[in-house]
């Protein structure tokens, strides 16, 4: 588990006033890290061409030229003067040992964008954008230094100063920042950095369920209850998954239950020995609020996704106790507006997830929530993850069943709402990850017939 910042600038000046590193040391290992970088892939005599900003990304770039100059082919371009001390400093450092300017992008192996860091606001201008569409459409391999260009730079890596930025994890910047690596800046990332409340889960935090217990019986990995409706191969597929990760028993409950594999228990009533409920997957609207208040009237954990995250009865189900709530961007406006906290597009969502993420656990602080998107969001008060792995291969209906299913087996279980989301949740990226097929081609099923191999 990593941890992530909305900003570094406050860890920096932890450096400069607790450890006595100057703002030029801190600048002088960021372009050091990202040398190492290069050396590390490229042969020396590899072309590189660094486009540099006025601020003190810019700086970086600049202070990265000298490094890596003259073992490689180095050209640098200024798209704006030095402006901030740093830049100016840089430069006169870089000027000193004389290097080629140039003042188009010319084909390169690396090109490296040290225009804006975190300092960018507001808008690029035409000229500024055009020639990031041009570095776009370079064969280089590219680095963002620090946080790709205004998010507009399409990286192969970016190397980041210091400590992840939680920005970089946003939906929509998924597809700029290509490989993450931290750069250490002086001092180890442990000294570097201080609490934070956001985490990003890494794959080996995954803790499987596990059957070390010799004297135990079916009902020791608990009973999952699977509230089905309209749509049966919804909950057939979370009754699936929740007995391949580990539920000792799985019924899928409610008035239509005919055609249910072998392998999964069905009952109109809840079984006496339920000890979870998942609930709203292929729901439908066939039950009455009556009918759904007798699948609620108990203290079980609870998983609710689908179409109960846009009916008025997710009222009552956010006062129980152990509850996890798994919307997708579209059912999480719906929640949001049900609660009354806001009435937002699915596009200011996006652009804002965290902050409406934060919104949601400030108001249901004993809610667990699992946002759905590139970048998964598991939240629980002011606890934070985000869960970076998940691809495009899962786009596909029934996934989301499939992770209902898992959390519902961990909730039967009796791991905590929160551990049985997070694992969950990197129970399921892992399955795609580990699928060996087309990315376009993985199913429901695949995703389940794997499950026995985490
Ligand atoms: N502090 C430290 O210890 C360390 C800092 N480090 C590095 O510093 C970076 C932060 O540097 P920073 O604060 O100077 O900001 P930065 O990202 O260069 O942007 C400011 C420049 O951008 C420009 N600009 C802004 N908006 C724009 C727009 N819309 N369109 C066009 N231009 C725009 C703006 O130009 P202006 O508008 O003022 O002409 C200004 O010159 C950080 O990302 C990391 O790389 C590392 O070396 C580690 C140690
Ligand atoms: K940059």
């Amino acid at each position: 588990m990593q941890k992530l910042y909305d900003e570094v600038s406050s860890l920096d000046k932890r450096c400069y006033e607790n450890f006595g590193l100057s703002e030029d040391i801190l600048m002088e290992h960021a372009a050091d890290g990202m040398a190492d970088f290069i050396k590390s892939k490229f042969s020396k005599g590899s072309s590189v061409l660094i486009v540099c900003g006025s601020g003190n990304n810019g700086a970086d770039g600049i202070a990265l030229a000298r490094l890596l100059h003259p073992d490689y082919n180095v050209k640098i371009l200024h798209l704006k003067k030095p402006k901030s001390d740093m830049a100016k400093l840089q430069k006169k450092r870089l000027d000193a040992i004389g290097l080629k300017e140039c003042c188009t992008i010319e084909s390169c192996d690396v090109l490296v964008d040290a225009i804006v860091g975190t300092g960018f606001r507001g808008e690029f201008n035409p000229e500024i954008s055009s020639v990031i569409d041009e570095m776009n459409n370079s064969d280089a391999y590219k680095i963002a230094c620090d946080v790709p260009s205004g998010y507009k730079f399409f990286a192969d890596a970016t190397l980041t100063m210091g400590a992840l930025k939680k920005d970089m994890y946003l939906d929509a910047h998924k597809e700029y920042v290509g490989d993450i690596k931290v750069i250490d800046l002086g001092v180890g990332r442990d000294i570097y950095e201080c609490e934070s409340n956001w985490n990003l889960l890494d794959l080996e935090d995954l803790n499987l369920p596990n059957r070390n217990k010799k004297d135990t019986h079916k009902g020791s990995y608990g009973h999952l209850a699977c509230v089905v409706g309209e749509k049966i191969g919804a909950g057939v597929l979370c009754s699936k998954s929740a007995l391949r990760f580990g539920a000792g028993l799985v019924s899928v409950v409610g008035y239509n239950t005919t055609n249910i594999p072998h392998s999964i228990m069905s009952s109109e009533l809840l079984p006496k020995t339920t000890s979870a409920i998942a609930i709203g997957m292929g729901l439908g609207d066939s039950y009455s609020d009556m009918d759904l208040k007798s699948f609620l009237n108990n203290d079980y954990p609870l998983i609710a996704d689908a179409d109960i995250l846009h009916m008025d009865i997710l009222q009552e189900i956010l006062k129980r106790e152990n509850v996890v709530l798994t919307p997708h961007a579209k059912e999480f406006i719906s929640v949001l507006r049900l609660c009354k906290l806001a009435d937002i597009s699915v596009d200011e969502l996006q652009k804002n997830r965290f902050k409406y993420v934060e919104l949601f656990c400030k108001t249901y602080p004993k809610v667990t929530l699992l946002l759905k998107g590139a970048n998964v969001i598991i939240a629980k008060d002011d606890k934070f993850f985000i869960n970076p792995h998940g691809s495009s291969k899962l786009a596909k209906g029934g996934s989301g069943d499939v992770l209902s299913g898992l959390i519902g087996s961990l909730l039967a279980q009796r791991y905590t709402p929160l551990e049985a989301t997070f694992n969950a949740s990197l129970a399921h990226v892992s399955l795609a990850l580990n699928y060996t097929g087309s990315d376009f081609s993985l199913t429901p099923d695949d995703l389940i017939s794997q499950i026995g191999k985490l």
